[in-house]
């Protein structure tokens, strides 16, 4: 049986190129941000991101990730302003994290990586669905926030808890009425670039909005999210650690900032 892509050895980032080429394409992400690169723009608005609770649907584990499943069949949790223009319905959330506190980001900062980093994945409703979405330049916005070793945070508490549920490949739950919003950092500063998914199949579909300001996890709370498998039950042991993309080639992509 051909293997999937993953984080290991043999079916890692460095050989995502043989099954999706676009892995070297011109806007592909993440990438490394350097912060006086980038270019203060008095254009961009305001972040707005408008969460129902009672859209939070389920939790799962992918095999590469979790994953947090909200109903997106209408306009009541969504993301507008920023730099995209529309509306964007928010799809799901998940992290990248990794095996030890010193890496774990997909984005870095001047070349610094976080223990972890959450994604929240909205997708432009211009377009019919998330999958059609996903095809086009202008389809996805993701919001990027950066994890950093400090207090434990309350606000992840009941995610990290629910993993007891999900520890194997395949394993869903139910994961009812959660406040999204309480995730966000309180300021809502960024970077923008046009990049893609961080995992197969690589599109180059994703406006990327990554929050200058992380939020709190202490080293307890990271061990549980080391606690999850990348293989199925009865399928061994391998922890899902270390789920993260390196930095690719900016390539002259333009990096903007709504702050100074
Ligand atoms: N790290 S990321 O860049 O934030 C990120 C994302 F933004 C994603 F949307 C996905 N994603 C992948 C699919 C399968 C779809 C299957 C149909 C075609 C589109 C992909 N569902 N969501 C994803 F896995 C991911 F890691
Ligand atoms: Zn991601």
């Amino acid at each position: 049986m051909s293997h999937g892509w993953g984080y290991g050895a043999d079916n890692g980032p460095d050989t995502w190129e043989e099954g999706y080429p676009i892995a070297t394409g011109p806007r592909q992400s993440p990438i490394n941000i350097v912060p006086r690169d980038a270019v203060y723009d008095p254009a961009l608005k305001p972040l707005k991101l408008t969460y129902d609770p009672s859209d939070a649907k389920g939790i799962l584990n992918n095999g590469h990730s979790f994953q947090v499943d909200f109903v997106d069949d209408t306009d009541s949790s969504t993301l507008t302003g920023g730099p995209i223009s529309g509306v964007y319905r928010l799809k799901q959330f998940h992290c990248h994290w990794g095996s030890s506190d010193d890496q774990g980001s997909e984005h870095t900062v001047n070349g610094v990586r976080f223990p972890c980093e959450l994604h929240l994945v909205h997708w432009n409703t211009k377009y019919p669905s998330f999958g059609d979405a996903a095809k086009e330049p202008d389809g996805l916005a993701v919001v990027g926030v950066f994890l950093r070793i400090g207090a434990a945070n309350p606000r992840l508490q009941r995610v990290l808890d629910s993993f007891e549920s999900i520890k194997n490949k395949g394993k869903q739950s139910g994961f009812g009425d959660f406040d999204t919003r309480t995730l966000l950092p309180p300021s809502l500063e960024y970077w923008t670039y046009d990049g893609s998914l961080t995992t197969p199949p690589l599109l180059e579909s994703v406006t990327w909005i990554v929050l200058k300001q992380p939020i709190s996890v202490s080293p307890a709370q990271m061990e549980m999210f080391r606690s999850l498998q990348f293989c199925a039950e009865g399928e061994g042991v391998w922890d899902m650690v270390d789920n993260f993309r390196p930095p690719q080639p900016l390539k002259g992509r333009l990096l903007r900032a709504n702050f100074k």
